[in-house]
């Protein structure tokens, strides 16, 4: 029997089941300009995000909405994915009426644009209706008004541009279009006594999921017919448009990062990739010295094994101050402890931009020693401690890793793997409690 993965893919699709998990971060990183040119959207775009929701089912007093990531709540992540989409005009974010002045509050200190915050309702339904009337009040002009209307429960995080782009465009075309993803398990109906009634043939059903895109129209339209029942006690904004608007929505199977944040559990996961996407790119300085080079070229490699993106630059001067505009991290190899003026020098560089503001960046200070250099005077531990606790009170985190022997090649080429694997570990765990510390290799 042919077993090849190709075989395996097509067999599962054919049954409706999820083909596997899925990565969660392979898509943006992967693509080529060409494909990102193409997304060129020429109507307007608005977005309603409802987060208006107290997360019952989390069992936590906070909303999950408001549940902080690395110092970030879960919404800024979800306003930041919209935001930064060029052809997406302005997003409507509904929340309680009692946490008004919070999402205020984070939009003003995440430095959020393109927003406006209104009051929302008691059920989806009607926080979603809020947000769509928000959009079509008379005082804006008629070519204010946008021509397709993006709904996205915030606390769905994870949404790449093109796949908005689909929706987007699907959404002009049909009227309506939503994403959907395979079922997971059967759906079966039950009788009032807990019995099986009957099952479905999981193959044909999908979930549905979110984004869903509408002309500005059809949404508009729909929520004015439909009943306060629907308003209740809907889950459905697709069904309102076919009901409503006899618009059958086009569905676009999307990436199992869709998914929504909905129980606790969600919450560990919704961290642990928001950690793995901030530990994609990390940039070596070398400064200028030939060992240095050396000894970039072995982190290279033991990065590349460790599947982590490494760019090496002598420093952050120039053109190269553009890095320190990304989420990347940082490691600075030297020679000499005195060289820890240049880790000074990109916590001052970092300081100036806003990056600290959204995550923290990480600095590792990777010190070359060779076999006759005594390990680090206590003086200088202390200064890389308090210089990490002056980073830690601005967001970023500052690490240092000892190397003895480094000017052995051999030993060198057997150490830097080590190096590589502690820095990868110091920059995927984000850990606030092991600031300052010196780590040996
Ligand atoms: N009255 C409501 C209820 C829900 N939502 C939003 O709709 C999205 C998806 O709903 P759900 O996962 O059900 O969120 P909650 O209602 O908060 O969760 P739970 O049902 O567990 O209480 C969330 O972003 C939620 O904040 C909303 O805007 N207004
Ligand atoms: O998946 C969806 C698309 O229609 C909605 O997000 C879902 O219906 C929300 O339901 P609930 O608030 O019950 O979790």
């Amino acid at each position: 029997m042919d077993v090849s993965p190709a075989k395996v893919q097509s067999d599962a699709s054919e049954v409706g089941r999820p083909v596997h998990p899925g990565g969660f971060l392979a898509g943006e990183a992967g693509k080529s300009d060409h494909v990102k040119a193409g997304r060129i959207v020429d109507f307007p775009v608005s977005v309603v995000l409802p987060a208006g929701g107290t997360g019952e089912r989390t069992g936590l007093q906070t909303p999950k909405q408001f549940c902080s990531f690395l110092g970030r709540p879960l919404i800024s992540f979800t306003i930041q994915t919209f935001e930064r989409v060029s052809w997406i005009q302005n997003i409507v974010v509904v929340v309680a009426k009692e946490n008004m002045d919070m999402m205020m509050d984070i939009i003003q200190r995440f430095q959020h644009k393109k927003v406006q915050v209104i009051p929302g309702g008691s059920t989806r339904h009607r926080s979603i209706c809020n947000g769509v009337m928000a959009l079509g009040e008379e005082e804006r002009s008629a070519d204010d008004k946008p021509k397709v209307v993006i709904v996205h429960d915030a606390v769905r995080p994870f949404v790449e541009e093109d796949f908005l782009h689909k929706i987007a465009v699907a959404a002009k075309e049909q009227g309506a279009a939503g994403a959907t993803r395979p079922l997971v398990s059967t759906v079966i109906a039950t009788t009032s006594e807990g019995y099986l009634d009957h099952s479905l043939e999981r193959a044909k059903y999908r979930a549905s999921e979110m984004p869903q895109g509408f002309t500005y129209d059809v949404i508009y339209q729909a929520y004015q017919r439909c009943t306060e029942s629907d308003l209740e006690f809907g889950t459905e904004c697709l069904h309102l448009a076919l009901q409503y608007c006899g618009t059958n929505a086009k569905l676009i199977e999307g990436p199992p990062t869709l998914w929504k944040v909905t129980y606790k559990r969600d919450l560990a996961a919704a961290e642990s990739i928001i950690k793995e996407m901030l530990s994609q790119s990390t940039c070596l300085l070398t400064g200028e010295s030939t060992p240095g080079v050396r000894s970039a070229d072995v982190f290279q490699k033991a990065f590349g094994a460790l599947d982590m993106k490494l760019d090496v630059i002598p420093d952050l001067m120039g053109d190269n101050a553009r890095y320190l505009l990304k989420a990347w991290n940082f490691i600075q190899v030297s020679f000499h402890s005195s060289c820890l003026s240049e880790v000074e020098d990109i916590l001052v560089a970092l300081d100036a931009t806003n990056q600290a503001l959204l995550h923290p960046p990480i600095v590792i200070w990777v010190h070359l020693k060779r076999t006759d250099e005594k390990s680090m005077a206590l003086a200088e531990s202390a200064t890389i401690m308090n210089l990490a606790s002056t980073a830690k009170l601005r967001n970023i985190l500052l690490y240092g890793i000892e190397v003895h022997g480094s000017e052995d090649t051999d030993r060198w080429e057997r150490s830097a793997p080590k190096v590589a694997e502690m820095a990868s570990a110091l920059i995927r765990d984000r850990n606030p409690a092991l600031v300052g510390q010196l780590l040996q290799a």
